[in-house]
């Protein structure tokens, strides 16, 4: 659907792209993470063809951003970050104004009626709360009937409610057919929403993969904790072959390990009869794994 190779886009002396490549496969949901600056709004800029790459490949639906720019408006849906319309034009014709640039828009009454915007056909654009109007910038992403639709900062600025209504409402568009690209920064949004991920820092894909598989290569350690009913020499526990440290805090006792620490723990403790009390395991989580390879991926680098 979407294949990026070797993307290269420089803004004078500040490399912004260094050298992004990924593809993304039909029907799903591809998320871009990374940190303020990372490149995540150029990349999805020069797949737009709102932008013209230094180098690389860029290939959408088959045509090229660059080359076939105005094919590719009529079949990639985009939101952009903080789009901004005319205070004073009103939702339906600010849905009907973008249909007419489309040779085969969809009904964008209907639209409006799936992004719960009916009631506020008639009001005006700066009248809309945050989240209305971020629902009609999404209505706008979709109203030509795209195949593709790239959507940046999906969600921010919305408070919690808002934000999974969003999601599922990005859920139920990708059921009708539509491939979406989300630039995030939000590790909850690329963890709910997202099939694959690329991570990128400075320029570059650190990887792509499944939130659940990045979470796991990453390796993080298990997080244990619990209170003992008895005292158990720390000795013993730290023998452990899957245990890498134990330390205390308070009449807590806090364990680090791999992912075969809490099974090995419980059953020393159950063969010396202590029951662990209040306890507590903390697994890693996309998070985790992100701190971790972009952490890996700076060393690396130096
Ligand atoms: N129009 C521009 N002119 C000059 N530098 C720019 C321009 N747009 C972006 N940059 C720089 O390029 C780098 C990458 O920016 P980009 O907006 O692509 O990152 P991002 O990952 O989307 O960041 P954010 O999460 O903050 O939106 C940054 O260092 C940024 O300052």
């Amino acid at each position: 659907m979407i294949e990026v190779r070797n993307l290269h886009k420089r803004y004078g002396d500040t490399v912004a792209v260094d050298d992004v490549s990924f593809a993304v496969q039909e029907g799903e949901i591809f998320g871009i993470l990374g940190p303020n600056g990372a490149g995540k709004t150029t990349t999805v800029e020069c797949i737009e063809g709102l932008r013209n790459r230094d180098r690389g490949e860029i290939s959408v639906l088959g045509l090229d951003p660059q080359r076939d720019r105005a094919e590719l408006t009529q079949r990639v849906g985009v939101q952009l970050q903080d789009s901004q319309l005319p205070d004073r034009l009103r939702v339906a014709e600010a849905l009907e104004l973008y249909s007419s640039f489309y040779r085969d828009p969809t009904d964008w009454r209907a639209l409006m009626d799936t992004l719960g915007l009916a009631d506020k056909a008639d009001t005006r654009f700066g009248k809309l709360s945050g989240g209305q109007k971020q629902r009609l910038s999404i209505a706008l992403a979709l109203v030509g009937g795209p195949r593709v639709a790239v959507l940046d900062e999906l969600t921010t600025g919305l408070d919690p409610q808002a934000r999974r209504d969003t999601w599922a409402l990005i859920e139920d568009v990708r059921s009708r057919g539509v491939t979406i690209v989300l630039v995030t920064h939000f590790m909850e949004e690329a963890e709910r929403l997202c099939d694959r991920l690329a991570l990128i820092d400075a320029g570059r894909v650190v990887t792509v993969d499944s939130p659940a598989a990045l979470a796991e290569r990453a390796q993080v350690q298990q997080r244990i904790q619990f209170r003992p009913s008895a005292p158990v020499d720390d000795r013993l526990l730290a023998d452990l072959p899957d245990v890498t440290e134990v330390t205390h805090r308070g009449d807590l006792v806090l364990i680090t390990g791999n992912s075969n620490a809490l099974g090995a723990v419980t059953s020393l403790l159950a063969r010396r009869g202590v029951v662990a009390q209040q306890l507590r395991v903390e697994q890693a989580s996309l998070e985790d794994a992100f701190v971790e390879l972009t952490a890996k991926h700076s060393d690396s680098k130096n």
